[in-house]
């Protein structure tokens, strides 16, 4: 199926035939991608007396229970409601699902023991672009992004001049292939999730951060149709599953 999208006065060719999905697969095994320090997913039969929810063991379908963490394992979409007293919902955040979005690709750099991601290497990769949603994809880029078990790994971060430059040119969808965009661990400082939400003044309700995304190295950096899809928890976060169509 193809289409032309009209977007800030000008036409676009899409085929929705070809998606590039940047979500992560969530699976119950300890090769699941893994942060904040929490047990692997489990995905088991329910079970209930002599009842298994398996139609190996006898039942007339799978019947599985989940249990799983939408920080710690696997692509998933937040609102400010992750940092807050009040509660806000991720559901009733994202309320369209489709965004002009630029793909660009940053190698973080060494600060003292970290690596971090500034200002001007967003500035520059962006050069001049304002889309409605960020995808930053990091080098390395390996498929080791798929399987890592990031706890206690200091991961590289996004410094909060780069969040505030990306709050401050209207980006209201910042999506980044890593566990966070703060530093694993900062004391609750979590200085780029608060200047992206604008913390400190008026909350940015309709702001999103999606995390642990992973984008193949071979897709171009440039600009995309996003469709940011997610499941309807009524949460500050839930699993979600962004979409990249090339646009031309
Ligand atoms: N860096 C924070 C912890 C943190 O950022 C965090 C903890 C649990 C689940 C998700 C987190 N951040 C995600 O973006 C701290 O050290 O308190």
């Amino acid at each position: 199926m193809k289409a032309t999208i009209e977007y800030n006065g000008t036409s676009y060719q899409i085929d929705f035939n070809k998606p590039i999905d940047i979500s992560l697969p969530l699976s119950g095994t300890p090769r699941n991608v893994n942060a904040w320090y929490v047990p692997h997913p489990e995905i088991t039969p329910v079970h209930d007396g002599d009842f298994v929810g398996s139609v190996k063991a006898g039942a007339s379908t799978n019947f599985n229970n989940i249990f799983f963490n939408p920080h710690g394992h696997g692509t998933h979409t937040e609102c400010i409601g992750h940092i807050t007293k009040e509660f806000y919902n991720v559901n009733d955040t994202l309320k369209t699902f489709f965004f002009a979005a630029e793909l660009i690709s940053v190698t973080p750099q060494p600060q003292g023991e970290d690596l971090v991601i500034s200002k001007s290497q967003i500035e520059e990769a962006l050069n001049g672009a304002t889309p409605e949603a960020i995808v930053i994809r990091t080098f390395p880029n390996t498929d080791e992004k798929l399987t890592k078990q990031y706890s206690n790994t200091n991961p590289p971060y996004l410094l909060e001049e780069a969040a505030l430059f990306i709050k401050e040119i209207g980006i209201k969808h910042l999506l980044i292939d890593l566990p966070s965009v703060d530093k694993e661990k900062d004391n609750g400082a979590l200085l780029a999730h608060k200047a992206f939400w604008n913390f400190h003044g008026e909350f940015r309700l309709d702001a999103t951060i999606t995390e642990f995304i992973y984008v193949p190295t071979s897709i171009v950096d440039g600009s995309y149709l996003l469709n940011l899809q997610m499941a309807s928890f009524v949460n500050d976060a839930s699993p979600s599953k962004p979409v990249l169509y090339k646009i031309w």
